[in-house]
């Protein structure tokens, strides 16, 4: 094949014109082309990492094939590589014709529907990738963590344990990594399962006696990623196979992802050896969003949807939806009906109104006397220890959960909130919020009982 370097000298050029320098500096520059030694008219672009070769692969293999049907006088076809050889994963990228592109569409059924299981093993969620992902302060070391996982599965962290509140991202993470590992290896055995489904796996191979099936199946698998997994809890039969294949899939070197609802020490009813093993690679939380970050999941949710959403709206929804990502969806999916409904576009005037009733709702059940009542409750004080100057921890401590959430949940100023615990000072609030944001940085059981006072009160 002749031209080769001139060819790509072309294309380094037509795309430093075309990206900016930080675009080209990570996609572009660190690629290399050679020519296949193996197979005829076909050249080989070679990435540094997973990260590269997909994104070129995305973006660039079908603009760089058409430049090479114009450069060269024969049909020329593309692979692309890995450029860790312990890594190397090949992916044919055949030349683009008009049709293939219908064949790159995701898949448009879900992953827990009957049909995704007939047509699609892992029960993998197209939709839920990397690419889809917002990142903030809430999740940047679970997706950091995921990333590593996704690009040396079996290797980087084995098992990664993701573990938040409901609806915070941790099955879109997880399906992430499987959809990121599947589309370098088509063939990879990737699976997807609920805990649920799991104890009901065992359970029909306990009454079929078909736990050799069952075996075969889980234990040969390369990526294994079981969703909230304290649903296993109590279940001994369930946590015995878990461990075995667990176990099987670790020392070969077969990715394990699991999630869960809280840090696994805290799980009840789960085996010691369990717990054990959940610690042996990395264990990541994901917290509830920030405001800016939940801005920017709505934006992006509004983008992948084709929705037109202005930034005011998408601030309003984003800070009176605090509590987690699906709630956020949910809302902005019922600012779309409203205005599919009244044929008037999405503007901060009809998002008010379409979300008048869930915000009443919300407003109604947070006051501070809630708040107080709901946290000496869990606690198991008496209401008027949140107002009393008793300083022992068993009571201290529980008040400045309160503060802390009064501040999060209620729109009071720190002087109101203040007043409302006893007539405290506006810094003792601060302190307060600062003492448990560093305790739940730090302490798991805090952080759970926080993250379960916060499900309550919001409902
Ligand atoms: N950072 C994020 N960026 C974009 N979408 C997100 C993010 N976090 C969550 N979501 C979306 O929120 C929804 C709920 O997320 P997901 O199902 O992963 O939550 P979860 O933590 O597994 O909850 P549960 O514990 O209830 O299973 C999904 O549609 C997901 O795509």
């Amino acid at each position: 094949m002749q031209k080769i370097e001139t060819f790509w000298y072309f294309c380094l050029k037509h795309f430093k014109q075309e990206l900016n320098g930080q675009q080209f500096n990570t996609w572009i520059k660190p690629l290399k082309l050679e020519i296949c030694p193996d197979v005829e008219n076909t050249l080989v672009l070679i990435a540094p990492n997973r990260f590269v070769l997909q994104w070129i692969k995305d973006n660039f293999v079908n603009r760089i094939d058409e430049m090479a049907q114009g450069h060269f006088n024969e049909k020329i076809h593309f692979k692309l590589e890995l450029k860790d050889p312990a890594e190397i994963k090949t992916a044919t990228i055949k030349a683009p014709e008009p049709k293939s592109k219908e064949d790159k569409k995701p898949p448009t059924d879900k992953a827990h529907g009957t049909t995704a299981r007939k047509t699609n093993p892992s029960r993998l969620n197209p939709a839920f990738t990397f690419d889809a992902f917002v990142t903030g302060k809430a999740n940047q070391l679970a997706r950091a963590g995921a990333i590593q996982v996704a690009e040396r599965p079996g290797i980087a962290y084995n098992p990664l344990f993701i573990y938040g509140g409901v609806g915070l991202g941790k099955t879109h993470l997880m399906h992430a990594v499987g959809n990121y590992v599947m589309e370098l290896d088509a063939g990879a055995k990737i699976r997807y399962v609920h805990a649920e489904k799991y104890v009901s796996d065992v359970v029909s191979a306990y009454q079929h006696k078909s736990f050799d099936k069952f075996k075969l199946y889980y234990h040969s698998l390369d990526l294994l990623l079981v969703d909230d997994v304290q649903f296993f809890s109590g279940k001994n039969r369930t946590q015995e196979e878990f461990f075995y294949a667990f176990n099987a899939l670790i020392e070969a070197h077969k990715q394990v992802i699991i999630t869960s609802d809280c840090y696994p020490k805290e799980i009840s009813g789960l085996e010691e050896r369990l717990v054990s093993r959940f610690g042996w690679g990395l264990t990541v939380a994901i917290e509830p969003p920030e405001l800016e970050m939940r801005v920017a999941i709505l934006l992006k949710k509004a983008f992948i949807e084709k929705i037109e959403l202005d930034e005011s709206t998408a601030f309003f929804i984003a800070k009176y939806i605090r509590s987690n990502v699906r709630e956020l969806e949910g809302a902005l999916k019922r600012v779309l009906a409203y205005s599919r409904f009244t044929g008037h576009p999405i503007s901060l005037d009809l998002a008010k109104e379409a979300l008048k009733d869930l915000l009443a709702i919300q407003n109604r059940q947070i006051s501070i006397e809630n708040i107080q009542k709901t946290v000496a409750d869990y606690y198991k004080i008496k209401v008027a220890d949140m107002y009393s100057k008793k300083r022992v921890r068993a009571i201290a401590r529980p008040r400045q959960v309160a503060m802390a959430i009064a501040k999060e949940l209620t729109q009071l100023s720190l002087p109101d909130i203040g007043e409302a615990f006893g007539g405290r000072d506006h810094t003792t609030v601060l302190h307060a919020h600062r003492k448990i944001v560093e305790l739940r940085a730090s302490d798991p059981g805090i952080n759970r009982d926080y993250s379960t006072l916060i499900h309550i009160l919001r409902g």
